[in-house]
């Protein structure tokens, strides 16, 4: 059974957007309603109310924003303080165990032993999983070689990189076959090279074995890349949940450059003044950085649709300059993220009012790829 804010619907033959009669329902793997995890000096997770689908999202947010303590109560491991959690339409403070039979976790911190191998470790887990031996031992001959680590799966982990360990973490998330995996910071501690081989490996787990990834990460860039939704946490509060498309072609615009003329020795200039003047929305920068765009000399255009790309090159053509390029260019979650704390950071904080652990904390929500 899954769920969509509290309604109850069989799973089987069900996809994302059943259609019923007189309603269309959202299949969910996760649902939290208003759930809220205090400590006494930090409110790590503040009334968060957020539906996830089937398929590969991103729950990002910077250091302390909130992400692990959301997973360890989704797994049934940390009680809530308020608000309700259903995981696979299974009640966190009920079902933990079924929960945990059912969903993979790699935790982001090293948790493994150095003494034994590989394969020593992930049938170990997946003894505990449940699985008889013989498909212990094969699921996990199975699961070493889908992340990469079948020739070194008799070396003891002490002797493991840190990519090759973070791969034994995803691998013993994977063994019992779940429905779903949490995979908290698995990029951590990774070089670029194996950062994306991780990201990689995360993309195949869903379209592969057709398992659902919760992924946390502070790097917005990976996550764009990777993930089909993003969530966004701040300060355990819920500051944006959309597909990964809605964050950057919402706002899809046109990097256009020119080269100067002697009739129009800025170029650029000419071209924005003469396409403001036809009532298009014209920036020099992302964020309305000048200075960083008459350095590049680009121009980046609201596109409409077909007609903006007209609109430039005959604007272009008309003011005698040179095309040198016109792309498309998607907005980066990054952007989107920098103008909602922008914002946030607009509205005054409370005289004597706490600073939340986004405002405390380095290598946050800024902390991108
Ligand atoms: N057991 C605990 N006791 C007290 N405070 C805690 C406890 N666990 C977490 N916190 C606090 O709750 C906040 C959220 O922590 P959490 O670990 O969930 O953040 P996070 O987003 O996963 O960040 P990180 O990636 O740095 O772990 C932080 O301010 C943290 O210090």
């Amino acid at each position: 059974m899954y769920y969509r804010r509290g309604r109850e619907i069989p799973s089987s033959g069900v996809t994302t957007g059943v259609a019923g009669a007189t309603s269309v329902y959202v299949v969910t793997v996760i649902v939290t309603e208003s759930l809220s995890k205090r400590f006494p000096r930090v409110t790590a997770l503040d009334r968060l109310s957020v539906d996830i689908a089937p398929g590969v999202t991103g729950l990002v947010g910077a250091n302390g924003a909130g992400k692990s303590t959301l997973i360890k109560i989704l797994l049934g491991l940390a009680p809530a303080t308020e608000g309700s959690a259903h995981v696979l339409g299974l009640d966190v403070t009920k079902d933990g165990s079924t929960i945990r039979e059912r969903v993979g976790y790699m935790p982001e911190h090293d948790c493994l032993p150095p003494d034994v191998s590989a394969t020593e470790f992930v049938v170990h887990m997946a003894r505990m999983s449940g699985l008889p031996p013989t498909a212990a031992r094969e699921r996990t001959a199975d699961t070493l070689r889908h992340v990469g680590l079948y020739e070194e799966r008799y070396r003891p982990i002490g002797g493991y990189s840190t990519g090759m360990k973070q791969r034994v973490k995803l691998a013993q998330a994977l063994v019992h076959d779940p429905q779903l995996v949490f995979l908290d910071e698995p990029t951590n501690g990774l070089d670029p090279s194996g950062r994306d081989e991780m990201l990689g490996l995360i993309q195949r787990v869903h379209r592969d074995f057709g398992i659902s990834v919760l992924v946390t990460s502070h790097l917005l860039g990976e996550l764009e890349r990777t993930c089909d939704h993003v969530v966004v946490i701040d300060g355990g509060k819920l500051l944006r949940s959309s597909s990964t498309d809605e964050f950057t072609q919402v706002t899809a615009s046109l990097a256009v450059e020119v080269t100067d003329t002697d009739a129009h020795p800025d170029g650029t200039g000419a071209l924005r003044t003469a396409l403001a003047a036809a009532g298009v929305a014209v920036t020099t920068a992302a964020g309305g950085s000048e200075s960083l765009a008459s350095s590049g000399h680009l121009l980046y255009v609201e596109a409409a649709g077909e007609e903006t790309y007209d609109l430039v090159r005959d604007t272009v053509a008309g003011l005698g300059l040179g095309l040198v390029r016109m792309e498309q260019r998607r907005h980066q979650i990054a952007e989107v993220f920098r103008d909602a704390d922008a914002a946030a950071q607009a509205i005054p904080a409370p005289a004597g009012a706490p600073r939340s652990p986004h405002a405390t904390q380095d290598g946050g929500a800024h902390d991108v790829a």
